[in-house]
């Protein structure tokens, strides 16, 4: 057991994905993974190991924004041994053409946030992706048929802005979204030297104010699902 996770040793996979929404982690549980376990309800952070195509696999949620994500994180690597992290989250995206349900792989993530400044002291680099699991991902998300966008996105400490002019200097430097908690998984990853990677399906378009329903978030979210798991 770690402090945040109620676990035991080996209860564990070297695979975890995770989200921040733990009801997302039990439906893939649910769906997707065979004799699945739940191994942690501390705090609600609802976690579960089960086998994908003979591969065991965990999946837990992380809760929102990077200062409850890192301490997931660094739980992962340093109490269970855990090798590689995918996330599987919701992004808003800030490019007007970019479609709800249109899956993203972050290729790099830039990020505003105080927290991260607490472990990193530049701030101002985006924190890359894994280069060869990002690599694996496009060729999987190819073979599947499955169409993604990739492309740098930005994680920000804050959901609802006051500044309406907030996104103008990260559109003109191409990011692709914003959501809250991958520039802390990449570098906690890096520094640890796992492998990590952050796959988004946009649940709204910030820049158009469209939004999906259940429906498509639902579907747009089992093909993320789909790839996350090929790749796990
Ligand atoms: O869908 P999840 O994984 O929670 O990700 C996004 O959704 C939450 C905000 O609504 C933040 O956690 C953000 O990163
Ligand atoms: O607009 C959004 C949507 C999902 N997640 C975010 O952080 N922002």
């Amino acid at each position: 057991m770690s402090l945040h996770i109620g676990a035991k040793p080996g209860e564990i996979a070297e695979t975890v994905l995770i989200s921040g929404d733990p009801i997302r982690a039990r439906n893939i549980a649910e769906n997707m993974l065979s004799d699945a376990i739940c191994f942690n309800e501390v705090r609600g952070m609802l976690g579960f190991t089960g086998f994908y195509k003979g591969k065991c696999i965990s999946v837990m949620g992380t809760g929102m924004g990077i200062p409850s994500t890192a301490i997931y994180v660094h739980e992962f690597i340093h109490s269970y041994g855990v090798k590689k992290i995918i996330r599987v989250g919701t992004c808003g995206a800030i490019q007007p053409e970019l479609e709800l349900g249109q899956l993203i792989l972050a290729e790099a993530a830039y990020t505003d946030s105080a927290t991260h400044r607490l472990y990193y002291q530049d701030p101002d680099l985006a924190v890359p992706a894994h280069a060869q699991l990002l690599e694996q991902a496009k060729e999987t998300a190819v073979r599947l048929q499955i169409q993604v966008r990739i492309g740098p996105i930005f994680t920000s400490d804050i959901f609802y802005s006051e500044d309406a002019n907030r996104w103008d200097h990260w559109i003109k430097k191409g990011v692709l979204a914003v959501e809250m908690e991958t520039s802390i998984l990449y570098s906690l990853a890096a520094r640890n030297q796992i492998e990590a990677l952050t796959l988004l399906s946009v649940s709204d378009n910030i820049i158009t104010e469209k939004l999906t329903t259940a429906q498509e978030r639902e579907h747009a979210s089992r093909e993320m699902m789909h790839l996350a798991l090929e790749i796990a």
